[in-house]
Parts: structure tokens; sequence; C-alpha cells
């Protein structure tokens, strides 16, 4: 298993692994187009030479980073990769020397087993909804706000 960050080579698959999760409901949908122009916010995991997983990084100001656009092939869930995705963007964030990241998400266990807390999300700076424009739910959003502070035992 190999986790490193995207290439060009990698889009088609990030383009069906999030778009088959987008499909469901669960996170909004990316053209390649997005894709293309932030190929650099994405990490993937590469497994016998296939791409099963994939997640990004926007740095939304100097002391916040959100993980957006996780998402696993469905065979390869469960087996704690989604947990070492999470663990390696948020390393990245340390790495920047950003003190938090925060996810928009249903899967609210998945995220607190990765360290993260519940928080309101009238909490978040406006500047957070910049994206979420593009949601066909905006502003009636129904997934939970986490966080994780990295200065305070954040991993
Ligand atoms: C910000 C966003 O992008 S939100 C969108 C999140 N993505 C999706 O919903 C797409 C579909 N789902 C997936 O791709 C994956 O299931 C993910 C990314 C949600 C989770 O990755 P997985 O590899 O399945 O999770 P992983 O095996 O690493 O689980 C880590 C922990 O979370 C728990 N967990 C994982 N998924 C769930 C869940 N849906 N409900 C409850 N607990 C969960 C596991 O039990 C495990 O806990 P443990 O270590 O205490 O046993």
């Amino acid at each position: 298993m190999l986790i490193r960050k995207a290439r060009m080579a990698d889009v088609e698959s990030m383009h069906q692994l999030i778009n088959e999760c987008a499909a469901q409901g669960l996170m909004l949908a990316r053209s390649r187009s997005m894709l293309y122009e932030t190929i650099r916010e994405f990490t993937v995991i590469e497994i016998e030479g296939q791409v099963v997983g994939t997640g990004a990084l926007h740095v939304i100001w100097e002391d916040l980073a959100e993980i957006r656009a996780l998402a696993l092939a469905s065979d390869w869930r469960g087996k704690g990769l989604g947990r070492k995705l999470v663990e390696a963007l948020v390393e990245e964030a340390r790495e920047l020397g950003l003190p938090r990241v925060f996810a928009l998400t249903y899967q609210l266990d998945f995220f607190l087993a990765c360290g993260f807390r519940e928080v309101p999300m009238e909490t978040l700076p406006h500047k957070v909804w910049k994206e979420c424009i593009n949601c066909p739910k905006f502003p009636n959003c129904d997934e939970y706000a986490v966080i994780i502070e990295l200065n305070e035992g954040g991993r």
C-alpha cells in the first residue's frame, strides 16, 4: 500500500471514486476540470498499481484547512485505509503549520474515531461556505461539522 500525493494519471480513478460517492449523496461531484485545477490538494492510496482511495486538503485561511472529497472504493472500506488517508491529510496540515482541520460530513462516527470532535456548524467562519453554494442542499446543510486541533494533542 502506498499513500502519496496525486498525479495527473490518477485523475480518471479519482473522478470515478468521487462521483460514485457523489451519486449516493455523500459528497459534492467533481468535474475533471476541477480535479485538474486542484490536483495538488489531493492524496491517493495506491494498492497493486490501482488507486483505491483519495482525499483532499483544502486551505481556507491561515489557521484553518478542510478535508474534502474523501472516498474509498467500496471493496476497500472498513479496513483502516480511510483513517490512514485522514492521518496523511492531517499530517500535511501540520507540516504547513495549520492549527485546525475541519470536515463537513455524514460520517460522524468515522471522523470521531479519527480524533475529530463535533462542533456546531455556526462556529465555522463564513469563508468555509464558499464551496457550499454549489451544493443542491444549500443553505439547508444536514451534514455534521467536525474539527481537530493540531496544537492540543491532535495527531
Ligand atoms: C469530508 C468528506 O469527504 S465526507 C465524505 C466521506 N466519504 C464517504 O462517505 C464515502 C464513502 N465512504 C468511504 O469512502 C469510507 O467508508 C470512509 C472514508 C468514510 C471511511 O473509510 P474506511 O476505510 O471505511 O474507515 P476505516 O476502516 O479507516 O475506519 C476507521 C474507524 O472509523 C469507523 N468507521 C468507519 N466508517 C464508519 C461509519 N460509516 N460509521 C461508523 N464508524 C465508522 C471504523 O469502525 C473505525 O473505527 P475503529 O478504529 O474504532 O474500529
